[in-house]
């Protein structure tokens, strides 16, 4: 809550949270629930590491945050199959959250 850009951010991170009720991306994915999975991605993103770059100041500009959401979201689309509730959700997921971080319904924090 240190710059309009965090307190927008973890606005933003809260909303997408919400997309997310099975909580698939809410921590970071373990080989132990996902065998290989630390070999597969080799950028592994989830919401609670998103909300601790906000609190550390990582984020400079909205579209790296939009960056880090799509990683997240494809990293589920390439280690988990097509016919899984996991892919299918990062499907939903990332396109409900590029219909919340459209440039014009956040051109307030886009500077
Ligand atoms: N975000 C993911 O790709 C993800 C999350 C949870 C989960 N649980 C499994 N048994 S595989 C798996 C993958």
């Amino acid at each position: 809550e240190r710059t309009p850009l965090s307190k927008g951010l973890d606005h933003l991170l809260g909303l997408l949270e919400k997309k997310d009720p099975q909580n698939f991306f809410a921590w970071p994915v373990t080989d132990n629930i996902a065998p290989g999975y630390s070999s597969i991605i080799t950028n592994p993103m989830d919401f609670s590491t998103m909300r601790q770059k906000i609190e550390e100041n990582q984020y400079t500009h909205l579209d790296e945050f939009v960056a880090d959401f799509k990683l997240m979201c494809t990293n589920a689309m390439k280690y988990n199959h097509v016919d899984t509730v996991y892919y299918k959700a990062s499907k939903k997921l990332l396109q409900a959250g590029m219909k919340i971080m459209m440039p014009e319904k956040l051109g307030w924090m886009l500077n």
